[in-house]
């Protein structure tokens, strides 16, 4: 896939342009077919700088299901996104060719088959180096992006936002589950350890050997307690000292925000981050080498008010703004 920044848009020649979302001036923005933000679809355009691509996967589960819906909601809950992000004050629709790759073909009854179709598939919307979003799907999916990803970028400093940690080893003897994605990815040596952070942690845990096993793989944690004492500045302040220059990935499991702010999940735990901290921290990431991003976890069935979906959504455009340069 040819990047559209090889085209002449990017080198002051105004014959090819982004194509841009629907107009919510001329088209109402409730009207028409869902794609994220109302951008074009992937085939509808010769190239892309950043692709939105939805993995519809959720056989990974431990609890409620349902997350292989998220796409759909997210997507839906997408419309009313506008062109101009003015926190990061940046534009990613116009300065870029960003679109909407569809969803990842993966089968629903077998793990290991699934995770190589979305290995594969997230492969061939970055292998020229653009960066991808991906809308899940539950958290089993971040193990084959992480994969994909080092295929291009080699080991990443990660940033999972989440209730869990999910680096457990197996769930009735199933080694790749949503609670054991990042022990796979550990053992694989995908992300950088000491580089790499949990943020938002909290609820009752298996046993206290959990979180020892946790620090031993490479993880600090930012308990969700900290943001008692702790402002966003000061968890940004930390985060980026621990990434620094290396390729990031950000995960974000949507339980990571209180079930007041994400009813729609599949593992909820109660006392968490405000969507306002959230989008905070993620926005104090500007500047940085943003490789791949995903919101995972929504469970539509469980929405009231699409409130889970339009916080993923948000998150979601931050992600695509973040990669704007
Ligand atoms: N990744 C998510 N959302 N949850 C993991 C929870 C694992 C458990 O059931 O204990
Ligand atoms: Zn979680
Ligand atoms: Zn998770």
């Amino acid at each position: 896939m040819p990047r559209a920044s090889d085209s002449p848009a990017d080198s002051g020649h105004s014959a090819v342009r982004p194509v841009g979302p629907t107009d919510g001036h001329s088209s109402p923005r409730y009207a028409g077919l869902t794609t994220f933000a109302r951008l074009p679809r992937i085939e509808d355009v010769p190239g892309h700088d950043i692709a939105v691509v939805g993995v519809p996967f959720d056989a990974g589960v431990t609890f409620r299901p349902g997350a292989r819906f998220g796409p759909a909601a997210i997507r839906q809950a997408s419309r009313l996104l506008r062109p101009y992000n003015p926190r990061l004050d940046v534009m990613p629709f116009r300065d870029h060719q960003v679109v909407d790759a569809g969803d990842l073909p993966c089968n629903p009854f077998d793990i290991a088959t699934a995770s190589k179709e979305i290995e594969d598939g997230a492969y061939e919307l970055i292998r020229d180096g653009a960066p991808l979003v991906t809308l899940g799907g539950d958290h089993t999916i971040a193990y084959p992006l992480l994969r994909a990803v080092n295929r291009v970028h080699g080991p990443v400093a990660l940033v999972h936002f989440d209730a869990h940690l999910d680096t457990w080893d197996t769930f009735w003897d199933a080694p790749l589950t949503h609670g054991t994605p990042f022990r796979r990815a550990a053992e694989e040596g995908l992300f950088l350890p000491g580089s790499s952070a949990h943020v938002g942690i909290r609820g009752s845990l298996g046993e206290p050997q959990d979180l020892i096993t946790d620090a031993e793989l490479g993880f600090t944690i930012v308990h969700c307690a900290d943001l008692e004492t702790l402002t966003v500045r000061e968890i940004v302040t930390r985060l980026r000292e621990q990434i620094g220059d290396a390729p990031l990935y950000v995960s974000v499991d949507i339980d990571v925000l209180d079930p007041a702010h994400a009813p729609a999940t599949g593992t909820p735990e109660a006392g968490g981050m405000t969507s306002r901290e959230l989008l905070g921290i993620i926005r104090g990431f500007q500047g940085l080498n943003l490789v791949g991003a995903d919101v995972v976890e929504v469970s539509p069935a469980y929405d009231h008010a699409d409130i889970t979906s339009i916080a993923a959504a948000n998150i979601a455009y931050e992600f695509v703004s973040l990669c704007a340069r």
